[in-house]
């Protein structure tokens, strides 16, 4: 997938077929309107592409990330675009609906049809829905395809439900509307070194960076990759009663059983499976030493039986 960072010219020789929106979490709906996008693009010989922006990490506009900016490429990527275009949103935010249209469709992705939701909407203070898309699209010999609203249990998924879904730890549920686990890949960095010398069990330290939305904490299931290679593992997500006061900063820490070496500076793969029980204060650093072997007792046997 070749990657523009500015509002510019894509490479659609032909013209594009072309998917809209943040697509923060990659979930079904947004799948279905990718996929849409990649699949008439074939059909049509036209160039999969999608347009969607970078928003600064404290911008509210679409509450915290689920994925980092690198982790939704990934998934977008593998579902066949080819021209990705993620403009900062300061560059078209101000753009009227016409413009939009004008800047970003005809003049950035020769589009020849374009795939959204029925809940898109597009230019200034989000003036255009999709009526106006139609009114706009069509004297242009631009097709505006729009997909069935994908939904779970009765109801439409989103980026907003999965986001209150993971504050709640409900991962199943998760998991369930993203099509695929939910996962990090933020920088290990250093932390304390009590994993590796008081407890026996040393963890992958990836805290959440500033904008990213952070799940319930918690102890979970996990299963990480290093090298290239997937490990079950077992994650503690929280503020770490036993070794740390009440107001220490949340951590998020993996224990990765058989596995010694050095990933500081990397950016493993970490995607959660299954939530365990909470965080709690235990009496003893041997309790606690206990309940991390036991979560990763519980991950192996969890990932023997779930090929993934
Ligand atoms: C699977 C797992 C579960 C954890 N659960 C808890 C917990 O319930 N209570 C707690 O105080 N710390 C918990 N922790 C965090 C540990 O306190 C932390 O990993 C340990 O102190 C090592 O910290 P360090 O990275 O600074 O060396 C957990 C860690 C892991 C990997
Ligand atoms: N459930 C869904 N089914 C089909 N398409 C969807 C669904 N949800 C969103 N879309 C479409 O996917 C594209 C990206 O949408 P957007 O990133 O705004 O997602 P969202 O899930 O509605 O987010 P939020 O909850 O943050 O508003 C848009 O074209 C939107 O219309």
């Amino acid at each position: 997938m070749h990657i523009l960072e500015t509002l510019a010219p894509v490479d659609a020789p032909q013209g594009s077929a072309v998917a809209l929106g943040f697509f923060d979490g990659v979930h079904l709906g947004h799948r279905t309107v990718l996929q849409s996008a990649v699949d008439y693009a074939a059909a049509n010989g036209l160039t999969p592409a999608a347009f969607t922006f970078l928003l600064p990490p404290g911008n509210a506009l679409k509450g915290g990330r689920i994925f980092s900016v690198e982790e939704k490429r990934r998934r977008i990527a593998a579902l066949g675009v080819r021209e990705y275009q993620e403009a900062p949103f300061a560059d078209f935010c101000a753009l009227s609906p016409e413009d939009f249209v004008r800047r970003v469709l005809v003049e950035c992705f020769s589009a020849r049809a374009v795939f959204c939701g029925d809940n898109f909407t597009f230019g200034a203070k989000a003036a255009g829905d999709v009526k106006l898309l139609h009114t706009l699209c069509t004297p242009l010999g631009i097709r505006v395809c729009v997909v069935e609203m994908a939904k779970y249990k009765g109801e439409t998924v989103s980026s907003t439900r999965i986001r209150a879904a993971l504050e709640a730890g409900e991962l199943d549920e998760v998991n369930a509307m993203l099509g695929q686990p939910y996962a990090i890949d933020w920088p290990v960095t250093h932390g304390k070194g009590i994993g590796a010398s008081r407890l026996g069990t040393p963890t992958i330290n990836q805290n959440y960076p500033q904008g990213a939305l952070q799940p319930c904490c918690g102890v979970y299931l996990t299963r990480i990759c290093i090298g290239g290679q997937w490990y079950p593992s077992a994650t503690g997500l929280g503020r770490r009663p036993t070794v740390d006061g009440v107001d220490a900063p949340i951590t998020c820490e993996t224990y990765v059983p058989g596995f010694s070496g050095n990933v500081y500076g990397t950016r493993p793969r970490l995607e959660f499976h299954q939530y365990l029980c909470p965080v709690r204060k235990f009496r003893s650093l041997e309790e606690l030493h206990n309940l991390i072997c036991d979560a990763a007792e519980k991950s192996c046997a969890y990932f023997s039986q779930h090929r993934a």
